[in-house]
């Protein structure tokens, strides 16, 4: 059991945060930088309310709640238009409160789920319905333990004829051994959080190469230039984590996605200003045609591609 915690069994229960959990920023600055109309935060989540959805019992983490309310009051105050809400291991494969989000958001939200190999094509038909348009394979050790693979593949299978993408969470390090069974994976395959470089090497890790080589193999490959707080080591400004960030803009304006990763599950060094966030974006995008690629018209393609001409 996560510390702190109760069981947080469906049906209710109290679920206190863990201990050591830390909240997301209380008060985010307003930022300079303004997005472009219609900007999309392509990578956030929701956490309960627990007296509402409780976590799963299969969670290595106990978060504070992070309301539907707040993602969109956030949304808001940074300048953005549209929500992408992932799901997150601590809700395991209960989609519930994420499809509640999106069904308050009037539109403005769509869903990457955690789904069981043996869903239904009905209950799947429900995650379409509700605003879901990809799944998501955790490979982290430390939020999933062994990542089931032969479960994965069957998901793969499952959701192939809904055309939803597979976004994938692995540390760069494990990409070596990763890369054969990544690359077999069928259609568009989203990298999260820039496949989580080894900072301390610079742009030449080892680990990012081989990122940077997935990206050129295949135009199949997008990826997230996002989660600074999560892999810098110098800490805000993030200035060390700009180069690789900005690499991966320049090389592959297409095929990017940015987003806050609100509320910032597990952060142990220190919590983000989200404002402080967006206004890293013209660092790592520094013209308004990348800026509006990354933020509009890439996620745009992925998450709501009927609203494109
Ligand atoms: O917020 C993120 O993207 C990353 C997480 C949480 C997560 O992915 C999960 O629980 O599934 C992390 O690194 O702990």
């Amino acid at each position: 059991m996560p510390q702190g915690a109760t069981q947080g069994s469906p049906g209710g229960g109290i679920t206190q945060p863990d201990a050591d959990y830390m909240p997301f920023h209380p008060a985010p600055s307003r930022p300079g930088f303004v997005p472009p109309p219609g900007a999309v935060d392509a990578h956030c989540h929701v956490f309960g309310p627990a007296a509402v959805f409780p976590f799963a019992s299969t969670r290595k983490y106990t978060p504070v709640d992070a309301t539907a309310g707040q993602l969109f009051a956030l949304r808001d105050h940074l300048g953005f238009s549209r929500n992408v809400i992932v799901q997150a291991t601590c809700h395991g494969s209960d989609n519930s409160a994420m499809l509640d989000a999106i069904a308050r958001s009037g539109g403005r939200a769509r869903g990457v789920a955690v789904v069981d190999a043996e869903i239904s094509d009905g209950e799947l038909a429900t995650l379409h319905a509700g605003g879901v348009r990809g799944v998501r394979f955790n490979f982290l050790k430390r939020l999933v333990g062994n990542a089931p693979k032969d479960r994965y593949v069957r998901v793969a299978e499952r959701i192939a004829a809904l055309g939803w993408h597979i976004v994938v969470y692995f540390e760069s390090a494990e990409l070596e051994d990763l890369a054969p069974f990544i690359t077999a994976l069928p259609g568009t395959i989203v990298i999260d959080h820039m496949g989580r470089p080894e900072l301390a090497n610079g742009p030449d890790d080892p680990g990012f190469a081989r990122v940077r080589t997935l990206m050129d193999t295949s135009e199949r490959f997008w990826i997230k230039v996002s989660c600074p707080e999560r892999l810098t080591v110098a800490g805000p400004p993030y200035d060390d984590v700009v180069p690789f960030a900005r690499l991966l803009v320049a090389d592959y304006p297409d095929r990017v996605l940015w987003g806050t990763d609100w509320p910032h599950p597990n952060m142990t060094s220190h919590m983000p200003d989200d404002g402080a966030l967006v206004d890293m974006i013209p660092r790592i995008a520094p013209d308004t045609d990348a800026q509006y690629r990354l933020l509009v018209d890439n996620p745009m393609r992925l998450y709501w591609p009927e609203e494109r001409a």
